[in-house]
């Protein structure tokens, strides 16, 4: 029999505490270690701030991991790698990790890459996921928009510095919700001004948390947008 403890892959959703389910709070409780994913070495994650309240610091082994959030394969193979034995090290202790992420931790989430390098790595390894209330839905409920309904389409899109394919997405569908958003943000606009649609358009930061922003779409020109910003397209 194999003493590794389980590693949990959480989502906690996207911003306000109340929105983690039941069994996500209670994998938290009886996990020893709770690992969270950020940018920098002592810089502040957003996943381990819905979940605070939560904790009591004295009780858990709070295991900050650095994903670098760069696309330098180098850097990135370098410090996953890293995260990867950090978290083995607590598993062969026989201790339960619980890795935080905001929203679902199967969409678009770092834990996809510690859970793929960990199954390379030491496949011996038991892991569960818990699924999240994702920024999608927490979006759509805090503007009060339905995503979908009978036959409609809906795509979820990365916002990248393409023109054309932004158009395309939102003409061949009746909802877009683009992600990483805030870099592009000027050329999203120039495609809804030229599609006539920018009333249709809203876009939102730090959704359902106590720093949320619902931007409005007419006055963004020029504003410097978090990461943690989407846009979503309802025609
Ligand atoms: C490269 C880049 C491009 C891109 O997004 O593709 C990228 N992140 C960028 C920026 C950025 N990311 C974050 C902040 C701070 C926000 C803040 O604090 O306000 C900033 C802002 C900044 O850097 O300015 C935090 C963050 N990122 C992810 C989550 C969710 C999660 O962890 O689940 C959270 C919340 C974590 C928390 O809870 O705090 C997830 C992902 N981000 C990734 C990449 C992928 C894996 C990277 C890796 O594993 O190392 C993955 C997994 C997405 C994927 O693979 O699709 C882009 C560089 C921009 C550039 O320079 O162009
Ligand atoms: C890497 S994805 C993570 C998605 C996350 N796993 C989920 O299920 O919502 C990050 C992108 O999702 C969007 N996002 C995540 N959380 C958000 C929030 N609380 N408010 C607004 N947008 C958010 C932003 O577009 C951000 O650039």
């Amino acid at each position: 029999m194999s003493n590794l403890g389980i590693l949990y892959g959480l989502g906690v959703g996207p911003g306000d505490p109340e929105l983690i389910t039941v069994k996500a709070f209670r994998v938290i409780q009886e996990s020893p270690v709770i690992a969270y994913p950020k940018k920098l070495k002592g810089s502040k994650s957003y996943a381990h701030r819905i979940v605070d309240v939560y904790i009591n610091p004295e009780e858990k082994d709070m295991l900050g991991l650095v994903f670098p959030m760069t696309k330098d394969e180098a850097v990135l193979e370098r410090e996953w790698t890293k995260s990867v034995e950090l978290v083995y090290g607590k598993l062969k202790e026989g201790k339960d990790v619980a890795f935080v992420t905001e929203g679902d931790p199967l969409l678009y989430s770092t834990f996809i890459h510690m859970m793929k390098l960990m199954q390379e790595m030491h496949p011996d390894v038991e892991i569960q996921t818990v699924p999240g209330i994702s920024s999608f839905n927490g979006s759509a409920s805090r503007l009060g928009i339905a995503l979908a309904d009978g036959d409609d389409r809906v795509a979820i899109v990365p916002a990248h510095d393409d023109y054309d394919a932004m158009r395309e997405a939102i003409e061949s569908h009746d909802a877009v919700v683009f992600i990483k958003v805030a870099k592009v943000i000027d050329l999203m606009l120039e495609v809804l001004r030229d599609l006539d649609l920018l009333d249709k358009a809203s876009v939102v930061t730090k959704v359902t948390s106590d720093e949320e922003i619902i931007w409005d779409v007419r006055e963004l020109d020029g504003v410097d947008l978090e990461y943690l910003t989407l846009m979503v397209v309802r025609k």
